[in-house]
This record gives structure tokens, sequence and C-alpha cells, in this order.
């Protein structure tokens, strides 16, 4: 099932599944004849001349190479696009009810047919850019994979856990899990119940862990609590045909060939697929006075080449204490010069009611959003003493440079967007009291 996994965040990992004892070379990556007769192909992560701090690669050792395949044609896309142009920009709150997940009784859906773009910006083709979307399936891939030639896909399981089946080995990943598939690594999901969760695509970067500055050498998420798969190969011959899905350019393509890409036998290198565990995360808050700003909740970042600007930060909101002071302690009021889009794995969060796990909200760029008026008025007379907040609860956000377009899925058809979102600070009155004076405090 893929349990033994390996620690690390971006370490030099070396694999070998134990029936092939030696199949990994030692010494060199290119042997005239690799052991067991095997194939070597790498797989680049990073342009061969990165700088040796971003530079990615791995070497896979495999029965056949990927090469051996037909040519490659469209398929339908489904609901999985990039074009931001599909309908009008809206610049309004935006929140959807819990994304449907088709029943198996009516529709067998898998993970490819099930993926749905939400939002986005920029291309894949100038690889600079987000997309964000929904997988809601019920069906495992069967002698099918999917490459995404695009970029990264940072996944967060939110009902049912998945099975994730890699060139690298295998991984389970449950909701309160998450995983990243990184650019081009061939992957196959099984399901094992109606399943849903959301997706952060990343192009022209791959996700790196924040710096500390003054927190020090530990906390927030930390290297070793990243898990990555040990090599595992089938040697299975498909004369049906396996089918190889390919992301590229924002489109769907196929390929036919006769054998399983999960043929890789012993592999070495830093561009790996990984997955952890969000409990792992050590929480650093304020325990003084005021809400600190939810970057300390960073667990990746995906780097846009402006510093400190993030083409995709992924921030969580973990179970934690609240002990601040003379405070209003959840969110504040906010207009951000980033896109805020927001989902929930479980339970409640803190600064609305009505956003519910498997939906999701989109706050764009300059667009006010906070507590509703329950959460002010409640929080605004609280007697501050500590508190366990958003204890079983885990919310989180993809939060972008990028100024994001809805796409028609997400506007209309999925004929999830509540329409009276906005109706929740409607309510907030007007305290203002022009004789106020410090000592009324
Ligand atoms: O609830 C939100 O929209 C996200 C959010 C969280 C927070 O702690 C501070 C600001 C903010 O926008
Ligand atoms: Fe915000």
């Amino acid at each position: 099932k893929g349990e033994i996994l390996r620690c690390g965040f971006g370490n030099e990992f070396a694999s070998e599944d134990p029936r092939c004892p030696g199949s990994l070379p030692e010494g060199q990556n290119n042997p005239q004849v690799c052991p067991y007769g095997l194939y070597a192909e790498q797989l680049s992560g990073s342009a061969f001349t990165c700088p040796r701090s971003t530079n990615k690669r791995s070497w896979l050792y495999r029965i056949l190479p990927s090469v051996r395949h037909k040519p490659f044609t469209p398929m339908s896309c489904g609901d999985l696009t990039e074009n931001w142009n599909e309908v009008e920009p809206d610049p309004n709150q935006l929140r959807w009810k819990p994304f449907i997940i088709p029943k198996s009784s009516e529709k067998k859906v898998d993970f490819i047919s099930g993926l749905h773009t939400v939002c986005g910006a920029g291309d894949s083709k100038s690889r600079n850019g987000i997309a964000i979307h929904m997988y809601t399936c019920n069906t495992s891939m069967t002698d099918k994979c999917f490459q995404n030639a695009d970029g990264d896909f940072l996944i967060v399981p939110q009902q049912g856990e998945i099975l994730i089946t890699t060139e690298f080995g295998k991984m389970m990943v449950e909701p309160n899990e998450i995983c990243v598939i990184q650019q081009g690594m061939r992957f196959s999901v099984d399901v094992f119940g109606e399943t849903r969760g959301y997706i952060l695509e990343v192009f022209g970067a791959h996700f790196e862990l924040p710096d500390l500055g003054p927190i020090g050498a530990n906390g927030m998420a930390n290297p070793r609590d990243f898990q990555t798969p040990v090599a595992w190969y089938e040697d299975r011959t498909v004369a049906t045909g396996y089918t190889v899905v390919n992301k590229y350019q924002g489109k769907l393509f196929s390929c036919q060939q006769d054998f399983s890409p999960f043929n890789v036998v012993a592999w070495h290198g830093n561009y790996t697929p990984y997955k952890y565990n969000l409990e792992n995360f050590m929480v650093i808050n304020c325990v003084a006075f005021d809400h600190a700003d939810p970057s300390i909740f960073t667990v990746l970042t995906a780097k846009s080449t402006r510093p400190g600007v993030a083409i995709a930060d992924f921030v969580i909101f973990p179970p934690r204490w609240g002990v601040a002071d003379h405070t209003f302690r959840p969110p504040y009021y906010h207009r951000n010069c980033m896109s805020e889009f927001m989902g929930l794995i479980k339970g409640h969060y803190e600064a609305k009611e009505g956003f519910q796990p498997g939906g999701a909200s989109l706050h764009s760029i300059m667009t006010p959003h906070g507590p509703d008026v329950d959460c002010f008025e409640k929080n605004s007379t609280a007697v501050l003493k500590p508190e366990r907040v958003a204890e079983g609860t885990m919310a989180f956000m993809f939060e972008s440079s990028f100024s994001m377009a809805v796409t028609k899925w997400g506007l209309d058809t999925c004929h999830r967007l509540d329409k009276s979102y906005y109706k929740c600070w409607e309510a907030l009155k007007n305290h203002f009291n022009p004789n106020w004076k410090p000592s009324s405090k």
C-alpha cells in the first residue's frame, strides 16, 4: 500500500525494489548496460543549468523507456480548462457549496474525468501561472495514468483516501494529508468510494518550504515530515492497451502503449513526488496581542521571481490555542493585493458560518472580505481567556499573486455558487460613537 516511505524534503534519495537487489547502477548514471537489462531515463524537473539549490532531476531504471508509445491524440478535456476568458471578470466575493460527487451507480468517474477547473491565471506556455481544480470521482483509474506536462499538482484530499501509484512507488494519501506530484511524473489514482479534493496547479515553479527567518532552524512544516515513496514496479504487459493521458498546454491528449508505466525497478534523485500530514505542522502564532498575518501558517510556497512574492502559497488554519489579549482574535477585515482561494477539509472555519467542508470561497484581488456579522459581534465582546481555536477542523488557503479568472464551470455550470454569500456581511452595524472618550475603553 506504500506505507514504507522515506523522510525529508527535497533530499537526494535512492531506492530499489527489494525484488531486484543491485538494480541501481553504482558510481554512474549511464552504464553501457544497466543491471537487470533495465533502461536508464532521466526526468528533469529544472533546467540542466539551474544552481545546485534549485537543480532537480531523478534517474529512473525501468523495464521499458517512456518513449515506447503510439502517438498522442487529443481527447475530451471535460471541465478541465486553461481558458481564462470563458466568462466576464467577476470581482465579487464568491462562495461555493460543497461540490457534488457523482454517484457510481449513475456514472463512473475517475480522477481524470472528475477534474474541474474553478479558477486560474497565467499560462502553461509561458510557464507562469496557476490553476485551481476540484476533483470529484468514484472510480479508480484502470490501465490508465496521468502526466502533467504543464506544472505541479498539490493535491488536497477532502473526502476519501486516494492511493497514488507513481513511477517512484506508491503512497496512500488521506484527508488531512496532502501530496505533491511534480511536473511530468506519471501517476494513477485508486479511490475507495465517493472522493473529493482540491488541486493547486502551478506552472513554472516548484513548491519549497518557506524560509524561517528569526523563527530559527525548526518549526512550521519541518523537512523530516515530508515523505517520498520507495521503488515499486510491475512488469505487466497490457495487450488491450495502457492509456497515458498527458495534460499539455492546458489540453488533454492520450496515447496507447502495451505495458504498465509503473515499471521503474530502481531510481535515485531529488525530483520525486511527496506527501505531508498536516497534523505535523508546528504552529507558530501570537502569544501576546494582535492577529498575526496568515503567512505564519504557510506549509509550502511556489516562489515567483519577485522577492517575497509567491506564485502561490499553500496556507493552513490548524487547531491551535488562541491567547491574544485585548485583541479581536478572528481574521481581520481585509483587502489584499493577492487572491485568496479557500477550502475546508473538515470542521468549521472560525470567521464564517455557511462555509462547508468540500466547498470553497474566492476573495479576489482587492475584494473586501472578513468575518461575518455573528463572528464580529461575538468576538468583540468575548471574555478573552486562552481558548482552543479550530479544534477538529482544517481550513486552508491557496494564496496567489495572480489575479484569477473564474471558469464557466465555476461561475455557472457547477451550480454550487452561493448567490447569497454577500448577505453574511449585510447586517454589520455602524457602531461609531462620536462622543467616545479614551476612558470609555
Ligand atoms: O479568512 C480569510 O479570508 C483568510 C484570512 C485569514 C487571516 O488569519 C487573516 C486574513 C485573512 O484574509
Ligand atoms: Fe484575506
